[in-house]
């Protein structure tokens, strides 16, 4: 007998129908998209298929290498009941989200409910997985899920749903129908490159530590601390170096910023000497290795082909300049192993220097460091001491930067 897994995808989006849905659906599951967004939702109930374009092409066919097809996808809307049904269903083997951190609080009550309704059903064993740029996103959701459930429920989740963490990875920008000659709103623009690696020991299921339905593409780990800080600390650290730097330069995508000679250098500094030097001696990856994974990173934000916007990938500085989070995180960690973070620190104060009226998070920090003052702003975001040489390197960093918005 067929097994025709079921997985709900929260987060109709570009994460969502660019890396999480081809790879499910590659491995034989139906697909339910969810989202809040209705007009998507309807043209997925419409069309119930769309393409993904490779983007990593030569230049022949538009830049893209390769068009696959993504069917059986069918949509609910996530504030209808429709969705509680669809977590009831006796099939439904995943959860997956890729909605955006601060959004997980608001998923976190349909969840409770859907779960409380898959145990009144009799239901079996579901897993869930949040595909956020995050550590611990999935634990995070968790946390919020379980406040909603109390006794029998809560019990009942312990046993039969898992809640597995995971690191994310593939460079999945806006994509435009029109440019690529395709033929639906749905269609998605993603890189050849992706990783997927989820924390094994948290799945539930028939056999502990791994799904029931594998799926092709998803590495299992039980060290996922370790690839959770590699990603967020390499591609996402060079990402948004690459992506502020460039912004201030004047560039608008990733690849025309990272072409810079003067920004490429920054960046290398910060993933090679700082970053990479504090992962490898925190996590014991081989140099010669993580040197590989750099270099194949810098080549990914070369690739002109996805024409990804430095502003999409700048996006919210404050989220990105947490103290656990990309920028400040490998700082951070360097200063654990007195290793000196100069290119880190540039990387900070052109985040601190991003001006865009249209992102609300750069205008708050624009706001604070007037009335604050750009010191005491920086003690109290990254935790560094006032007079430290990382709190001095960043403010002479951000002076510096202040030629690069003139030039
Ligand atoms: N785009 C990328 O290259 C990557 C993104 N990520 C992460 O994936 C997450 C999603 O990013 P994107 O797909 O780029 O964003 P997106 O904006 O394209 O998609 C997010 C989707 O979530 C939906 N949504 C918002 N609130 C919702 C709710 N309450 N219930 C259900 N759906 C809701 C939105 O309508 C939208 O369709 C973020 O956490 C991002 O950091 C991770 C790796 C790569
Ligand atoms: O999605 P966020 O966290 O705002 O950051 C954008 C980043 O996420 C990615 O979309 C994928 O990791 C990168 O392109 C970029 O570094």
């Amino acid at each position: 007998m067929s097994v025709k897994p079921r997985a709900i995808h929260f987060g109709a989006g570009n994460i969502g129908r660019g890396f999480i849905a081809p790879l499910l659906r590659k491995s034989g599951y139906h697909i339910v998209f969810t989202d809040v967004d209705k007009g998507l939702i309807d043209t997925i109930n419409e069309e119930r298929a769309y393409d993904v374009h490779i983007l990593d092409g030569d230049g022949s066919m538009d830049g893209e290498k390769e068009v696959l097809e993504v069917d059986h996808v069918k949509g609910v809307l996530s504030t209808t009941n429709d969705l509680i049904r669809e977590i009831e269903h006796p099939k439904l083997k995943l959860i997956t989200t890729a909605v955006g951190l601060p959004v997980l609080d608001k998923i976190a009550p349909t969840l409770a409910k859907g779960i409380k309704a898959r145990r009144a059903a009799g239901g079996g064993i579901i897993n869930i997985i949040a595909c956020e740029n995050a550590i611990g996103a999935t634990a995070q959701l968790e946390e919020k899920v379980r406040a909603h459930l109390e006794g029998g429920d809560a019990a009942w989740a312990e046993q039969h749903v898992g809640f597995a963490n995971c690191s994310v990875d593939r460079i999945v920008p806006p994509f435009s129908p029109e440019e690529h000659d395709a033929d639906s709103k749905l269609d998605v623009g993603v890189e050849e490159f992706f990783e997927w690696i989820v924390e094994g020991p948290s799945l539930k299921g028939a056999k502990p530590g791994a799904l029931d339905v594998p799926i092709d593409g998803l590495a299992l780990t039980d060290n996922l601390a370790a690839y959770n800080e590699r990603k967020l600390f390499t591609l996402n650290t060079g990402h948004a170096i690459t992506a502020y730097l460039g912004y201030l330069r004047g560039f608008h995508t990733v690849d025309q910023s990272i072409a810079d000679a003067e920004i490429a250098d920054i960046v290398r500094g910060a993933l090679q000497a700082e970053s990479g030097a504090a992962l490898c001696r925190k996590h014991k990856f081989k140099d010669t290795e993580h040197e590989a994974y750099i270099e194949k990173i810098i080549t990914r934000f070369q690739n002109a082909a996805v024409k990804d916007d430095v502003v999409r990938v700048g996006r919210q500085p404050l989220r990105k300049l947490g103290r656990g989070d990309r920028l400040v995180g490998p700082a951070r960690m360097c200063v654990e192993y007195d290793i000196p973070v100069r290119h880190l620190a540039t990387g900070i104060a052109a985040a601190l220097s991003y001006e865009n009226e249209e992102d609300d998070q750069s205008a708050e920090m624009r706001k604070a460091i007037t009335e604050k003052g750009l010191d005491k702003y920086v003690v109290e975001l990254t935790g560094f001491e006032e007079g430290s040489d990382v709190h001095k390197g960043i403010l002479k960093s951000y002076k510096e930067l202040e030629g690069w918005k003139k030039a």
